[in-house]
């Protein structure tokens, strides 16, 4: 039976590499790359169909960090489509990154030195910005955008006697000490990034309770560190080039330095070929890489507490009922602006 399998951040890094395996797995797929940038999207689209010629690969415009893109590409979804069997929610961003060099140098002398490196705990701070709905950019894009599509899009996810798969590209870089439930945008901090991770691994965690029974099964992966635009974003791409070997020695010691985006991609991958029934909805499924760089899945278990999961739930949910609330005055006071106007003219 044909699938179809939407994936979010399509255009680039773990994403891209993430559908060049689903086609190689599967050419009859029907894909879908929902991409904010659609010449990028149009690339990739064609880079897809030079390995695939036969394949159907679809885009959809969709801006996670905005409410209105994400209800309009909800609505253009459920034209298209009358199922969902996969919605890889990938999109996401880290922006204006900081390394603290001194913490490094310091970690690497120290016995947390292996943790460090596999977790970028302490070494990272983020400089978030308010966006356009007057929420955080990076809690919208890696939490809230993905949480109203697939609000939006119940109805092709939770099917009577079929089952579909929401799949979060999450990061091990998730804290719960950089998360606080009284702010779950993370107005507060300088680590946006930690923050909006951990709460997609708790999200993940209330969607199994709510929906399992409804046919959704949500998961979570980390890709390991991967040399994509993001990494790129932390240190210029010349200089990862340059301590390469350096990044090889290091994976002898931490099989997270997956590094590629062919083996970042490969717990989403793994994911695919599982029955979500046997999976453990409180495992984070790791991508890693031996010394020699070949990459397998491994579950670990999230630090995650199933009361906070709750919360964070309700929380996001009243957040969408006050979006919708001021969606449709706003539109009522359109319309109420239309009907003056074309009363004045008369
Ligand atoms: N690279 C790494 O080491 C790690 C990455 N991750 C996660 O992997 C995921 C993919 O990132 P990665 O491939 O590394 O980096 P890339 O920057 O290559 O990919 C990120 C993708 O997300 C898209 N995106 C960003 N913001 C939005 C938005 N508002 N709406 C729609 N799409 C958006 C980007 O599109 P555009 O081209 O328009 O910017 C791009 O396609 C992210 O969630 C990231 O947090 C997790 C752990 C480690
Ligand atoms: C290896 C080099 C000699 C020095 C690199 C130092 C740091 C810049 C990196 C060490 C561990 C890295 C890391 C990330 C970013 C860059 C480092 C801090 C992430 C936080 C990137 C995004 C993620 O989601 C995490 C999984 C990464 C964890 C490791």
């Amino acid at each position: 039976m044909e699938r179809t399998v939407i994936v979010t951040g399509a255009n680039s890094g773990i994403g891209l590499a993430l559908c060049e395996r689903l086609l190689t797995e599967d050419s009859t797929l029907r894909l879908c790359l929902a991409c904010r940038n659609m010449q990028r999207a149009q690339a990739a689209r064609s880079a897809l169909l030079t390995s695939h010629p036969d394949a159907r690969v679809d885009l959809l415009h969709l801006d996670v960090g905005s409410v209105q893109s994400v209800l309009t590409a909800a609505q253009e979804v459920k034209t298209r489509y009358s199922r969902i069997d996969f919605l890889y929610l990938n999109a996401g961003i880290m922006p204006n990154p900081q390394v603290d060099v001194r913490a490094f140098f310091n970690g690497l002398f120290s016995r947390n030195v292996v943790n460090m490196f596999a977790t970028g705990e302490g070494l990272l701070t983020q400089q978030d910005q308010i966006n356009s709905d007057g929420l955080q950019e990076v809690f919208t894009t890696n939490l809230f955008g993905h949480f109203l599509l697939i609000r939006e899009l119940e109805s092709l996810l939770c099917q009577a006697g079929q089952v579909s798969r929401v799949v979060w590209t999450s990061s091990s870089n998730a804290r719960r000490s950089a998360f606080s439930i009284d702010d779950m945008q993370h107005r507060n901090g300088t680590e946006s990034y930690s923050s909006s991770k951990y709460a997609s691994d708790m999200l993940s965690v209330a969607i199994n309770r709510h929906k399992n029974s409804q046919g959704l099964f949500s998961s979570v992966i980390c890709p390991g560190l991967v040399m994509t635009n993001l990494t790129y974003g932390i240190l210029p791409s010349f200089f990862w080039t340059l301590i390469m070997p350096i990044m090889w020695l290091v994976r002898i010691f931490t099989n997270t330095f997956t590094l590629t985006p062919y083996n970042g991609a490969e717990a989403l991958h793994w994911l695919f070929l599982q029955n979500p029934e046997c999976l453990d909805p409180r495992a984070k499924y790791h991508s890693l890489s031996s010394g020699l760089g070949k990459s397998y899945t491994q579950p670990r278990q999230m630090d995650i507490d199933e009361e906070m999961c709750e919360v964070l739930y309700s929380k996001l949910l009243e957040l969408e009922k006050d979006f919708r609330r001021t969606l449709s005055e706003r539109n009522a006071g359109k319309e109420a602006h239309v009907q003056t106007a074309g009363d004045e003219e008369k």
